[in-house]
């Protein structure tokens, strides 16, 4: 698992070139512009990336979990924002891939792993977020088709994509009674609200997803009635390790940034990089890194391997990285001195991108209800 194949190598090297050419030139304007830069998301699925864990045969890369996570590691270097909205694309794409039936599959997937076609995920709404299972929006059964009403909240992507999954209630009230719907953009009854007002992750839009009675034909189903919550929180543990993977990676860039800045700048006759004081926080930030990445990549073997404790690794990984990439940037920040608070230096726009991981995709206080669920059921084991 350490000792990278030539061939993953290769694969993570793309990434990293692909970040340092189109991402990290542009992520500072991009971020102020507050601009979704679709052509350069197309660029990044013409090399694959639009559908990394994706079957081989509807045009995904077929790749694993471990070699996703390196990837948005790198992705993240050049630009958080862009890097996590891959990610969530991904996410989608994957669910449509493993729980679609054949001909979903391959209505759907070739243009979403290409990026051609962009993906969003639906499931939380302005009234259920943490406890995602009480959602509130109705589909409701019409001849051959369903009509979907109701809101969904903080919705990434939405408005430019052209694929979301939205999750909604076909039946009785918690996670048994939800269904998953794929939804195109042109449905009659989808609208979107503003595009939100952010401290980060400006580089991506988020809105609100409106649908009154929207109809999409039964053949939208995904999967079976009442198999919509397993479905959605199946693609969020994959989400949960990519977005841990793009906190790496900000914080990697973080750190990165200070040391260059630390060796440059003098104060009181020396380089401040001589100084013993930092090059100790310089040593903790560089381990709490590399303690986040071994337990990101534990993470990912167990869920390419399908193994029974994959659910709470996932949510340790995403916890413990998201943490420590927002604390190693803030770091890094605080080293730049009053440089750090400049967006030219862009720093302060990484802290701002890490911010929302200890929040979205599973805030850390409902990873740490998943992990001490399972802590918990271990009680009398020896
Ligand atoms: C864990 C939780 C807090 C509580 O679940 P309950 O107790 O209601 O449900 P419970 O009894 O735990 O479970 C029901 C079924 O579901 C399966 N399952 C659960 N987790 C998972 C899992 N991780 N993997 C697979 N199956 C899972 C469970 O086994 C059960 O199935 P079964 O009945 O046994 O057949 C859950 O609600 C949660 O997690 N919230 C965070 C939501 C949350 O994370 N949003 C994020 C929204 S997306 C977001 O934030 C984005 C932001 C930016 C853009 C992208 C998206």
């Amino acid at each position: 698992m350490f000792t990278l194949t030539d061939d993953e190598r290769a694969i993570s090297d793309t990434a990293r070139d692909f970040a340092s050419e189109y991402l990290a030139p542009n992520a500072i304007e991009w971020d102020q512009a507050k601009h979704f830069p679709v052509d350069v998301l197309r660029k990044a699925g013409s090399l694959g990336m639009g559908g990394i864990y994706i079957s081989e045969d509807v045009g995904g890369s077929g790749l694993t979990r471990l070699d996703a996570v390196r990837i948005f590691e790198q992705l993240a270097k050049g630009c958080p924002s862009i890097a996590a909205y891959v990610s969530i694309h991904n996410m989608v794409t994957w669910m449509i891939d493993s729980f679609g039936t054949d001909e979903q599959r391959h209505q759907w997937v070739p243009a979403l792993a290409s990026m051609e076609n962009l993906g969003s995920y639906c499931l939380t709404e302005p009234g259920a977020g943490s406890d995602a299972a009480a959602l509130s929006t109705k589909a409701v059964r019409d001849g051959d088709d369903y009509l979907l009403t109701g809101v969904k909240q903080f919705i990434s992507g939405a408005g430019t994509s052209d694929v979301y999954v939205v999750m909604a209630r076909t039946g009785s009230a918690g996670a048994k009674g939800i269904s998953a719907f794929i939804v195109p953009k042109g449905a009659e009854g989808l609208s979107f609200g503003a595009n939100e007002k952010k401290m980060g992750w400006n580089a991506q839009p988020t809105r609100q997803v409106i649908l009154d009675e929207v109809r999409v034909p039964a053949a939208n189903l995904l999967g079976l009635e009442g198999d919509g919550f397993r479905i959605a929180m199946s693609g969020l543990n994959g989400g949960r390790l990519n977005i841990a993977a793009c906190s790496v990676g900000g914080g990697q860039a973080a750190l990165q940034k200070a040391v260059n800045h630390l060796a440059e700048r003098k104060a009181f006759g020396s380089p401040l990089l001589d100084s013993q004081a930092l090059q100790f926080q310089l040593a903790d930030m560089r381990t709490e890194l590399e303690a986040a990445r071994t337990l990101l990549w534990r993470a990912a073997a167990a869920l390419d391997e399908d193994a029974n404790d994959k659910v709470e690794l996932c949510a340790m990984a995403k916890r413990f990285a998201t943490d420590t990439g927002f604390d190693v940037a803030n770091k890094a920040l605080q080293m730049h001195g009053g440089y750090g608070y400049l967006s030219e230096y862009g720093l302060e726009k990484i802290v701002r991108d890490l911010r929302v991981h200890q929040i979205l995709e599973g805030a850390n206080e409902i990873m740490r209800v998943v992990i001490a669920r399972s802590v918990v059921g271990t009680a009398g084991a020896a």
